[in-house]
């Protein structure tokens, strides 16, 4: 395959569809090559960069990715469960490479996705800006040395009033981390929701808080808390450029890779 892949987007009239749009033309090494976006949209036959505010680029959204199959060597898909795994179908059929956004698959999504590591070379990250990967390395840090010591772990994060899934992809990838590196698991030991006479706090959970509001792009904190002190790891996103860099990143480092399962990790070279 080229160095320089031919990426189409899917939900390209999307928040973080215009945004790759624009990711995938500004940077080099990259080829916006095709956008889809969903069957009856009104913005089917738009030009993607009048989409994303960029100016005609002459390229138009359509609406399934059979019509754009010979015009693509890479799909980028920030959409929802569903769409994502009829499109990971998809590109095992068709020996495309796939990175994948989406966020909020349940676990028998999750065991189907992870059925297609042998068909298909994947990028499949919930957060792929380069800060909130380099914190999952110094949360594995700051667990190994505080966990087991006394010090309380609380998840908290806070996103835009249209999210619809929570926690955030990130705040349970943050929360997995951590409990991996303590011997826990998110299954026994993280509590989703408090309310009304819960009683106090069990030494080992590991809390989750989310906050939805406005247009907060995406902020995430874990708090190591003990008697006297209280450590706050912090990574807050204010544009969305900054996950769509990642995932443009994802897409040419995986257009060389044979199939597997990969994450940011991977193509940061953070692993
Ligand atoms: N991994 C990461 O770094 C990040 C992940 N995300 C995740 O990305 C996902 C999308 O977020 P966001 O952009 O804010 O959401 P949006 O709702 O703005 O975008 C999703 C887009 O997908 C489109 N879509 C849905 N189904 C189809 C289909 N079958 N064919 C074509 N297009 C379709 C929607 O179209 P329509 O509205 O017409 O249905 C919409 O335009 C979420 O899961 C979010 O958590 C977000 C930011 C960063
Ligand atoms: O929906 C969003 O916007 C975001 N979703 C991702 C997640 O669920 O972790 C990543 C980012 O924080 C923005």
């Amino acid at each position: 395959m080229s160095a320089s892949p031919r990426i189409a987007v899917m939900g390209a009239a999307g928040r973080m569809g215009r945004t790759l749009v624009a990711a995938a033309e500004q940077q080099a090494d990259a080829r916006l090559a095709a956008g889809i976006v969903a069957e009856g949209s009104s913005l089917v036959g738009a030009d993607l960069g009048e989409l994303a505010g960029l100016g005609k680029l002459g390229v138009v959204a359509t609406t399934s990715l059979e019509k754009v199959a010979d015009e693509f060597d890479v799909l980028i898909d920030f959409t929802n469960p569903a769409t994502t795994l009829a499109n990971l179908a998809f590109c095992a059929a068709h020996d495309k490479r796939i990175v994948i956004g989406t966020t909020g698959l349940d676990d028998a999504q999750l065991a189907e996705l992870d059925g297609f590591r042998d068909r298909v070379a994947m990028v499949f990250a919930p957060n792929m800006s380069v800060g909130v990967n380099l914190t999952l390395n110094l949360l594995k840090t700051a667990a190994a040395a505080l966990g087991d010591e006394g010090y309380d772990i609380e998840v908290i994060e806070a996103h835009h009033r249209h999210k619809v899934d929570a926690p955030s992809g990130t705040a349970l990838k943050m929360g997995d981390v951590v409990a991996e590196s303590l011997g826990r698991t998110l299954k026994e030991h993280g509590v989703f929701a408090r309310e009304g006479q819960c009683g106090p706090r069990s030494e080992k959970e590991i809390g989750f808080a989310t906050v939805r509001a406005g247009d907060i792009v995406g902020e995430h904190t874990v708090m190591f808390a003990t008697e006297g002190e209280r450590i706050e790891i912090t990574h807050k996103a204010s544009s969305r450029m900054t996950f769509a860099r990642g995932a443009v990143r994802a897409a040419r480092w995986v257009a060389e890779r044979e199939a597997g399962r990969y994450d940011m990790q991977d193509v940061l070279g953070l692993n």
